[in-house]
């Protein structure tokens, strides 16, 4: 495997009695999360699948600190979310990018906020533009690419911020197929050389398999784990060679099946 020469040693992730409560508009609250544990070493891979509402994109808020929990700790190497949010990276379905700056000044962007030195942000520059396949585009405004182009972008300034985790929020949803299996090979890449924590929100069972070390499935709100399911498929993972494979393919099925048992779609 082409993972990180060292294992890392920051990014261990602990929800601890997790309860969150939303007003809704009919007047009743609604209860998403109650008493939600979850541990993840630094470095892991972690997908959560489950079905709509049951809070998965509530999870990866509490941790970033963007939703208060009504009781229960989320914590990053032991620190609350003021602690670490500098050492958090967000990336959701629909790009952030600033829609008046080129490519190359919306990947500058994740340097600055990084504080990285000016003198070798050009070079840091370049060399994610061609990592990522962009070179030629770096002069281009985000409405001059397509979608798949954007995330790589999106996906660029993630790794010039270089955060310990990775929150990412069904980041390839909004894809077609073909654009999104590309986009999981590049993170794959990414992931196996960077190691960094991820979190990684999807309702597409092969992506989570595909991609992860493990699978979380949780149950129809409020949010339980279901299941809890390690894959312990080879790295690195070809996506299109791994689909064969008798063990990926029960892997999906189980989940499948645990998804089916669990439940009614919520809103
Ligand atoms: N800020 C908020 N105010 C009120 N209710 C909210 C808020 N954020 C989320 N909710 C509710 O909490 C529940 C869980 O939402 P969340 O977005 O975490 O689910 P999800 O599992 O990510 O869903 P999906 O798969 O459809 O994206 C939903 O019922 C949603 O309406």
């Amino acid at each position: 495997m082409t993972a990180a020469a060292t294992a890392p040693t920051s990014g261990h992730i602990a929800f601890k009695g997790i309860r969150v409560r939303f007003p809704s508009s009919a007047g009743h609250d609604v209860l998403v999360m109650d008493d939600f544990n979850l541990e993840i070493p630094a470095g892991q891979f972690v997908a959560i699948v489950g079905p709509s509402g049951c809070g998965k994109s509530t999870l990866l808020r509490v941790l970033s600190g963007l939703v208060d929990a009504d009781a229960g700790t989320a914590l990053i190497d032991g620190l609350t979310a003021e602690e670490t949010a500098e050492r958090i990276g967000f990336m959701f379905q629909r790009d952030t990018l600033l829609p008046w700056a080129s490519v190359q000044d919306n990947i500058a962007i994740g340097l600055e906020l990084a504080h990285a030195p000016a003198a070798t942000a050009k070079e840091r520059i370049r060399e994610l533009i061609d990592f990522l396949k962009l070179t030629g585009f770096e002069r281009n405004m985000p409405h001059q690419l397509s979608g798949g182009m954007r995330q790589r972008v999106s996906l660029g300034r993630l790794l010039a911020y270089d955060p310990d985790i990775f929150l990412m929020d069904e980041p390839f949803g909004a894809l077609d197929s073909q654009t999104k299996a590309v986009m999981g090979r590049e993170l794959l890449r990414i992931w196996e050389r960077h190691q960094r924590t991820v979190l990684f929100v999807t309702h597409d069972i092969e992506e989570a398999v595909t991609l992860s070390d493990r699978v979380i499935v949780l149950s129809p709100r409020p949010g339980t784990i279901r299941l809890d399911l390690s894959i312990d498929l080879p790295r690195p993972r070809d996506p299109r060679l791994l689909r064969k494979e008798p063990a990926y393919i029960d892997y999906v099925d189980r989940i499948w099946r645990e998804i089916d048992a669990g439940a009614p779609v919520q809103d």
